[in-house]
């Protein structure tokens, strides 16, 4: 398939997949920063360029406006991601952001938000080299803009913004398939709430079963079962960041987070992040942890409900309590905080809990990508420890 754009760019070329002789690393080297392009792209005509204010409240409603409406939706156009304001003020303000890299675009006479990029600074390790790197995430080109090629310039946009912050490597997953994924996941669902899901049409009656009877198999005990399981406070940051570390050193691609990045990405939020350890009652070490990040989809088109409230599986860690019985008590909290279903990516040891929890999976794939950064080969899903926004 054509790519005319990826073609131009630092990234993994499908005519380059098996190609031992070319080395794990950066693609190209950095550019001097007085050759990176000074001034924005060009725009059409009837748009400029504008730097999102996520600390302004009235910037925060008009970014959630524009994602609720003309954000992702499933292959089957009956869901919409629908990020709170709370969410996206979290997700886009972690320890040493820029604004610059909250970009948006306006249509001139209007100055309505019609298109939307941003990035974060992020530490991450690729085998054994932390690179500094940008996430990018929440590309989004109002519906009525489509195919005016804006995402390719709102791509170089980002890019050269982060260039101009000396750094030269992005992380970005994607529904589609680019060139060139590092790896690709499935995505699996656990029904919370069965009765609604097939409501609203994202799970269907299994065959030979009523409703009664799948309500049935759902169900969940009322509280967690291990001894020691409770909500992360900030005292626990230290011990959560020594245990996070180490868990995440033994896949080839995850985040290189210290305390300030775990206070911010693991800290309870209220209706944005949830976090649990197990603190042993004998010894007080804190040895598992699991959290979940809070997203709900619009419903598009359904008379009895608007919101499907989803929680997306997030860092978890068993050092002692079996991952399948810290897994099932987050799926207990996650019922008893009113979530319709529990979602999760096949990546790290998640595989390990996925049917036999009762997840299913899902219709689609999330690919991994990193932007001027080859891989020796495309990474099993279980060699990520990355998940993303
Ligand atoms: C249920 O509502 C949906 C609304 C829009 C899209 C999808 C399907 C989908 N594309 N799901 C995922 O990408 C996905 C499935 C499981 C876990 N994480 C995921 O994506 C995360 C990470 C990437 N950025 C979006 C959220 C579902």
């Amino acid at each position: 398939k054509r790519h005319k754009f990826w073609e131009t760019q630092p990234v993994g070329q499908f005519k380059d997949v098996g190609d031992t002789s070319l080395p794990e690393g950066p693609i190209e080297p950095p550019t001097p920063l007085s050759e990176v392009k000074q001034e924005p792209y060009n725009l059409p005509s009837q748009y400029e360029w504008t730097t999102c204010d996520m600390d302004s409240e009235e910037t925060c409603i008009e970014v959630y406006n524009l994602l609720k409406n003309n954000y992702v939706e499933d292959d089957e156009n009956m869901f919409r991601f629908n990020y709170s304001k709370e969410f996206l003020s979290w997700a886009l303000r972690p320890p040493g952001y820029y604004k610059s890299w909250h970009i948006g675009v306006r249509a001139k006479t209007s100055k309505k938000l019609v298109a939307f990029i941003t990035g974060i600074p992020a530490r991450i390790r690729v085998r054994d080299e932390v690179v500094k790197m940008a996430e990018i995430n929440f590309l989004c080109v109002h519906k009525k803009l489509r195919s005016k090629r804006l995402a390719p310039v709102m791509i170089k946009e980002v890019t050269r913004r982060v260039h101009l912050e000396n750094i030269w490597q992005a992380a970005y997953t994607a529904g589609v398939v680019l060139p060139t994924p590092i790896s690709t996941c499935q995505y699996w669902h656990r029904s919370l709430n069965p009765k609604k899901l097939i409501d609203v049409g994202f799970s269907r009656l299994g065959p030979r079963m009523t409703m009664s009877r799948t309500i049935k198999l759902y169900k969940l005990p009322d509280q967690p079962v291990t001894p020691g399981f409770r909500k992360m406070e900030l005292r626990d940051v230290p011990a959560v960041t020594r245990l996070l570390r180490q868990y995440l050193s033994q896949f080839v691609v995850s985040p290189d987070f210290d305390e300030n990045d775990v206070e911010h990405w693991l800290l309870p939020t209220e209706d944005v992040v949830d976090s649990y350890l197990v603190e042993s009652p004998k010894t007080h070490d804190i040895t598992d942890f699991c959290s979940f990040y809070t997203l709900p989809s619009s419903i598009l088109g359904n008379q009895n409900y608007s919101i499907l409230k989803a929680a997306y599986s997030y860092y978890n860690v068993s050092t002692k309590t079996p991952l399948l019985q810290l897994m099932n008590d987050a799926l207990i909290v996650a019922k008893k905080k009113d979530f319709d279903v529990f979602n999760a990516l096949d990546v790290m040891h998640n595989e390990s809990f996925l049917k036999e929890l009762k997840f299913g999976p899902g219709d689609g794939q999330l690919h991994y990508y990193l932007y001027n950064y080859r891989t020796r080969n495309a990474l099993r899903a279980s060699e990520l420890g990355l998940v993303l926004l």
